[in-house]
């Protein structure tokens, strides 16, 4: 019987946490600018807390909202323009003042609100908008006034000390791929080295005499487009690996085994993978000439369908500056179950062996019932919500 998802899964993960440790040592810094889609090598934490003051959201007056309750068009409550805080100003300190009338402060967005000598006679708890007040003449020439003719809500408009980050949160467990938004958050606590992992260098390879060597190639009767080696190559480039597509080996297995041996002499890969010739057909040449390069097998063909044939090996190392093995993937030739194999088990290895979280999996009902052959298909499935559950409906095969 061939072996389950989970049993290969878990000698995937076997196979990876060997090697996570190497990568680790191998950890480098890198200026933030240069570090989008590289993978954290440990948890990254903020050394500040964020904003560091209460600040402003909006410009406008910074007041006490308990003396606005009884605001309305007919009763406009009138305020002393005390003064005037712009983002990045030093702490502006409020007197109690002798006017009749209440005390505000005009500050502009991300302006640190002001604090009053006296903090039980003046609380400037919120900020109401320039566009919810009216300026109006006052008593005094050069003085300034505004009104205010509705009610405003305790600490409205305010943003709190620390509600971004506060000190040693953590921003990014370890093995993120940091994408634009890390850096922007990175950027907003003032790191600007981030410790990385070694980019992983992937080699790939397609397979077979029926596929046309170039793209744009005029169709051939019989010949085949490689759409695999693209979209591999894309999905792991996505994924900040550094992929160099080695080319399509011919139905040749002395071929084969020339071109893995001269590129494992030549290439220092942490990863091999092609597609196709993994079946039991004749021309399904990738096992055989693994074993002639003294590969050890570890899983060939397991439980899941598309992707049956898929496998997982280890080649030894030909080239004289690495003394480890290089796992190499053989998925199926099927382009759809080539990229249910990237995905359900090739990158599962990647994850795990930059220690990455894996991935949360999610219980969901099937709309219809699930026989034990189903089960263990990959099926293309819509998702929605429906009685408090996630529900999952078959829409189509995956072929
Ligand atoms: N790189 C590729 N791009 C597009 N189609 C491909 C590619 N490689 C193989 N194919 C097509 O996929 C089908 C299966 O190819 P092949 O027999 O090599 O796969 P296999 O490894 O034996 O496994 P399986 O048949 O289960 O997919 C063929 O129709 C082949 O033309
Ligand atoms: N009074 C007032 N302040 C405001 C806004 C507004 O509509 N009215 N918009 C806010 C929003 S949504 C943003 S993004 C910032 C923009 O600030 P900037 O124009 O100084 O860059 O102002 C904030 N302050």
């Amino acid at each position: 019987m061939a072996l389950s998802y989970h049993e290969a899964l878990r000698l995937v993960e076997a196979e990876a946490q060997r090697r996570a440790r190497t990568l680790q040592l191998n950890m480098e810094k890198l200026p933030l600018n240069l570090s989008l889609n590289r993978v954290t090598g440990c948890e990254m934490r903020s050394p500040i807390s964020t904003p560091q003051y209460d600040t402003s959201a909006m410009d406008g007056y910074a007041v006490d909202s308990g003396a606005t309750r009884d605001a309305s068009p007919d009763n406009p409550i009138l305020f002393h323009v005390e003064g005037l805080v712009a983002a990045g100003d030093e702490p502006f300190q409020l007197f109690n003042t002798a006017s009749q009338s209440c005390s505000c402060v005009e500050i502009m967005t991300g302006g640190r609100f002001p604090t009053a000598v006296e903090p039980d006679v003046v609380r400037l708890d919120c900020c109401v908008k320039f566009e919810d007040t009216k300026k109006v003449p006052g008593p005094y020439t050069g003085d300034e006034y505004i009104e205010i003719t509705k009610p405003a809500r305790y600490r409205q408009n305010r943003r709190s000390a620390g509600e971004d980050f506060q000190r040693h949160h953590v921003i990014m467990p370890a093995g993120t791929i940091i994408r634009p938004h890390h850096i922007m958050a990175l950027a907003s606590v003032g790191i600007t080295e981030i410790p990385v992992l070694p980019k992983l260098r992937v080699g790939l390879y397609s397979t077979g005499a029926e596929l046309l060597a170039s793209h744009g190639n005029q169709p051939v009767s019989g010949r085949v487009q490689d759409a695999n080696g693209p979209y591999i190559a894309a999905t792991l480039a996505d994924s900040g690996v550094d992929v160099e597509f080695l080319g399509i080996l011919d139905d040749d297995v002395e071929m084969m085994m020339h071109t893995l041996r001269s590129n494992l002499e030549k290439k220092d890969c942490d990863l091999i993978i092609s597609t196709g010739a993994v079946s039991t057909g004749r021309f399904d040449l990738i096992p055989s000439a693994l074993q002639r390069l003294g590969a050890h097998i570890v899983f060939h063909k397991i439980g899941i369908r598309p992707g049956h044939p898929v496998m997982f090996a280890t080649i030894p190392n030909i080239s004289p500056e690495r003394s480890d093995e290089i796992p190499f993937f053989g998925l199926p030739g099927n382009p759809v179950a080539s990229a249910a194999c990237l995905r359900f088990l090739v990158m599962h290895y990647l994850k795990c062996l930059q220690s990455q979280l894996p991935e949360t999996p999610l219980t969901a009902r099937m709309s219809c019932p699930n026989d034990a052959k189903t089960a263990r298909q990959f099926a293309h499935k819509k998702m929605y919500f429906g009685q408090g559950s996630i529900i999952v409906r078959r829409e189509a095969k995956w072929r």
